[in-house]
């Protein structure tokens, strides 16, 4: 996938929300996607972190804005606040525990009763190179994704496999679907229906520079 220019501007910035139980390799998803690294002795996210990538789709600047936060409930930031603005989220399990894709259907009711209802979910199997110890099939997660209406990859972040698609999936999508949404406004706008507020109010839009972090927050960050 494309990098952007650094220098050029940017014109969209799409929130990700990662979310799954602790211990199924989000941070190290983020890590690879957002850094191309990858750490075994990964320790366990405390509150809420984000990282950033910029990279083009069709010509245009893209900032995906990627958040990871603990699968431990203790550890958990606020809720809403965490998914607030997401144009996308990752609903991560690790294919060698059962339990962890059993508890997919949980996230999936706290994303939905918290999230924007056009959010675009990837169901996301992680750890796919440690195929001996697979305790879920991937028909099983094909099946429930189908049925939820989820887009879904298995992936590797050890292995850095998936993990580009898997993101470059998500963030095509949210970009086709904001894109479709400026053409409607546009047209509307020509035709005396013209509302040019109509966007401002869709959490999933966020358009590039005008969106800014407080500085003032309980979180780390790396942008
Ligand atoms: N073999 C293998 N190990 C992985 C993979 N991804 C992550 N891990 C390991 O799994 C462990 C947990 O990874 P994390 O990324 O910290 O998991 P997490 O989901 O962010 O955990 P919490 O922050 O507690 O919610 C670490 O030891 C990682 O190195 C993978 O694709 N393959």
């Amino acid at each position: 996938m494309a990098n952007a220019d650094p220098s050029q501007k940017v014109d969209y910035v799409f929130k990700v929300v990662l979310i799954g139980d602790s211990g199924v390799g989000k941070s190290q998803i983020l890590a690879r996607f957002a850094r191309n690294d990858f750490s075994l002795d990964s320790k366990s996210t405390i509150g809420v972190e984000f990282q950033t990538r910029t990279l083009l789709i069709e010509h245009k600047s893209v900032k995906a804005q990627i958040w990871d936060t603990a699968g431990q409930e203790r550890y958990r930031a606020v809720t809403s606040a965490y998914y607030r603005g997401a144009a996308g989220a990752m609903l991560v399990y690790d294919v060698t525990k059962r339990q962890t894709f059993n508890h997919i259907a949980r996230w999936l009711e706290e994303l939905r009763g918290h999230a924007d209802k056009n959010i675009v979910i990837m169901l996301v199997g992680n750890k796919s190179d440690l195929e001996k110890q697979r305790e879920v099939s991937t028909e099983d997660a094909t099946e429930f994704a189908q049925k939820e209406g989820l887009f879904f990859l298995e992936t590797s972040a050890l292995a850095a496999k998936n993990v580009e698609t898997a993101f470059l999936t998500v963030l095509t999508e949210i970009f086709n679907i904001v894109n479709k949404k400026n053409l409607v406004a546009g047209e509307n706008q020509g035709n005396g229906n013209s509302n040019p507020t109509s966007l401002a109010g869709k959490k999933i839009i966020i358009p590039g520079p005008a969106q800014e972090i407080p500085a003032k927050r309980n979180m780390c960050c790396r942008s």
